[in-house]
């Protein structure tokens, strides 16, 4: 089954568009971060149409913090895709060994890539033709304006990587939800979409409403439900983070 397949495959059953954000944000990789991530992973699994662990969060631990990632990757029912958002760009050479890493070594469905070097560097990860890749296109960051909505020619820049989205079917966009203005949103095509910025960034839901999208589309929460701040348990937030979403999308 291909990552589009698997991710449409968990949005039908689970009516959810909700992506969990796995970003922890500890200094010791040990025994009880891990437990808390996998806590995370149970009580939010049955409203997650995806889950996203941000690599950095981990790296920052050393090396067991990439042991525990790779542990609690283990945790994430198999039928729920995992998004590795590693966010690389390099020569060809060296994206062969990220897309090792990411695809053999840790075993994900999918990644997130910055197509700043061009069209050639997506090439290692074509390789793996069911695995899912997402494109920076319009990011959730203020920055987006500096490079991502500049013009070029009658068009803006990130219009050029929408274009690389041709390359396969697994192949989306990661587009911030606090910079999809209906001029983004109307320039990008019908592919997957990975849209971060709700919660602690404060992205509006009401920007997606009625985008009439065909394609499976994800908007990730991460400190909004693993940093939350209300007395209730991982679960319930993320229900509500679904339902939310749900109404927005219509
Ligand atoms: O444009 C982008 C691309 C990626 N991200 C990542 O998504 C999460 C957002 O975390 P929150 O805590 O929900 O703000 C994080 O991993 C970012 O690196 C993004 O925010 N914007």
């Amino acid at each position: 089954m291909t990552f589009r397949e698997k991710l449409e495959k968990r949005i039908a059953t689970t009516g959810s568009n909700l992506c969990v954000g796995l970003d922890v944000r500890m200094d010791q990789a040990d025994e009880s971060t891990k437990r808390f991530i996998i806590k995370v992973i149970e009580e939010t699994a049955a409203h997650a149409a995806a889950f996203k662990p941000n690599s950095a969060y981990y790296e920052a631990m050393g090396w067991k913090g990439m042991r525990i990632l790779s542990q609690v990757l283990k945790e994430i029912p198999n039928d729920i895709p995992v998004i590795f958002d590693v966010k690389r760009g390099d020569i060809g050479e060296t994206q062969g060994y990220y897309a090792k890493s990411a695809y053999d070594a840790y075993g994900v469905d999918a990644v997130t890539l910055n197509a700043y070097m061009g069209k050639d560097t997506l090439e290692p990860f074509l390789k793996y033709p069911d695995k899912g890749i997402y494109l920076l296109g319009v990011t959730s960051n203020p920055g987006a304006v500096d490079i991502e909505l500049q013009p070029t020619g009658d068009r803006k820049v990130f219009e050029l990587v929408a274009d690389m989205t041709q390359a396969s079917p697994q192949v989306g966009l990661v587009i911030g939800l606090t910079n999809a203005a209906e001029n983004v949103l109307s320039k990008t095509p019908d592919v997957p979409l990975l849209i971060p910025g709700l919660g602690a960034q404060g992205g509006d839901l009401s920007a997606l409403k009625g985008s009439g999208r065909k394609a499976p589309l994800l908007v990730n929460v991460s400190r909004g439900i693993m940093y939350h701040q209300e007395s209730c348990s991982f679960g319930t937030i993320a229900a509500d983070w679904k339902l939310r979403i749900q109404e927005a999308l219509g």
